[in-house]
């Protein structure tokens, strides 16, 4: 595995803290450098700030203190979202909901097409493109949403809790699909969760949070190397990094409020 201080930068967080109207400290001196590659999950108990840290970083909010600054110019197109409903288009059929962020940025279906059709295969969805999101499963719909978030092969790509609503298998079977994925476009994620299992499962770094403030206590590494499958779900190893996992998020959740 390439050494993680040879990967180059996508993104650093300094010392962003966000507080709301209402009094609430969501963040607080948070820091953090993306690199190429990297995929961090975000684990913590609820309401410790990890939606909020996406938000922050997809410049949906700003922060109330600290900056986040992305390496060399940002183009449209380097960031992709993926919220936990999938948040398609009824009326558009699966390849127009695909279509969506070229179209934002004022590209015809027909120019596009390639990539939209490549990334629909990339989700094992082709053969779906001219179907409605009503015709599919709950676990096709997340398919169809990540398709639509690296349709244009962004430099990173946030996910805010994709799998919480799907039931196990599905989760497991989109947890081996992404990873299978990202080893095809070499993308970077950052993933919110609160599943020790799925953090281990598709991470290297687990960055583990405490809430009020919401704030950072521990980073762990997960050095097991790509690609991960089922022979990894069931190893040692994979249980060691759950149980030093679930430490730290037990911790988490004792931390005084
Ligand atoms: N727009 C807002 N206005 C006021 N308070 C907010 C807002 N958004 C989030 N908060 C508060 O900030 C804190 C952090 O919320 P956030 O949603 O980021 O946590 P989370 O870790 O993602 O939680 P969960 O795992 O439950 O989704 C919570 O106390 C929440 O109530």
């Amino acid at each position: 595995m390439l050494d993680m201080s040879e990967r180059p930068d996508v993104l650093r967080v300094e010392g962003v803290s966000k507080s709301f109207h209402s009094g609430v400290v969501a963040l607080e001196g948070l820091s953090l450098d993306v690199r190429g590659g990297d995929f961090i999950s975000l684990l913590g108990p609820s309401g410790c700030g990890k939606s909020t840290a996406l938000r922050l970083i997809a410049d949906l909010l700003k922060p109330t203190r600290g900056r986040i600054t992305w390496a060399g110019k940002q183009a449209a197109g380097d960031l992709g979202v993926v919220f936990q409903e999938a948040t398609l288009m009824p009326w558009a059929t699966v390849k127009h909901n695909v279509w969506l962020p070229f179209r934002l940025r004022g590209k015809t279906y027909e120019e596009v097409k390639d990539e939209v059709l490549e990334a629909l295969k990339l989700v094992g969805l082709e053969k779906f493109q001219d179907s409605y999101p009503r015709e599919l499963s709950g676990g096709m719909k997340m398919r169809v949403s990540i398709a639509r978030a690296m349709v244009t092969r962004p430099r990173l790509i946030l996910m805010d809790e994709p799998f919480a609503a799907l039931d196990e298998i599905t989760r497991f079977r989109l947890n081996n699909d992404l990873l299978m994925l990202k080893e095809k476009i070499g993308c970077t994620v950052v993933f919110v969760t609160h599943s020790v299992f799925e953090s281990v499962f598709l991470s290297d770094r687990i960055v583990v949070m405490a809430a009020r403030p919401g704030r950072i206590i521990q980073e762990l590494i997960v050095n097991a190397p790509y690609p991960r499958d089922e022979a990894f779900r069931t190893s040692a190893e994979y249980a060691a990094h759950c149980r030093e996992a679930s430490d730290a998020l037990h911790l988490a959740m004792e931390e005084p409020a």
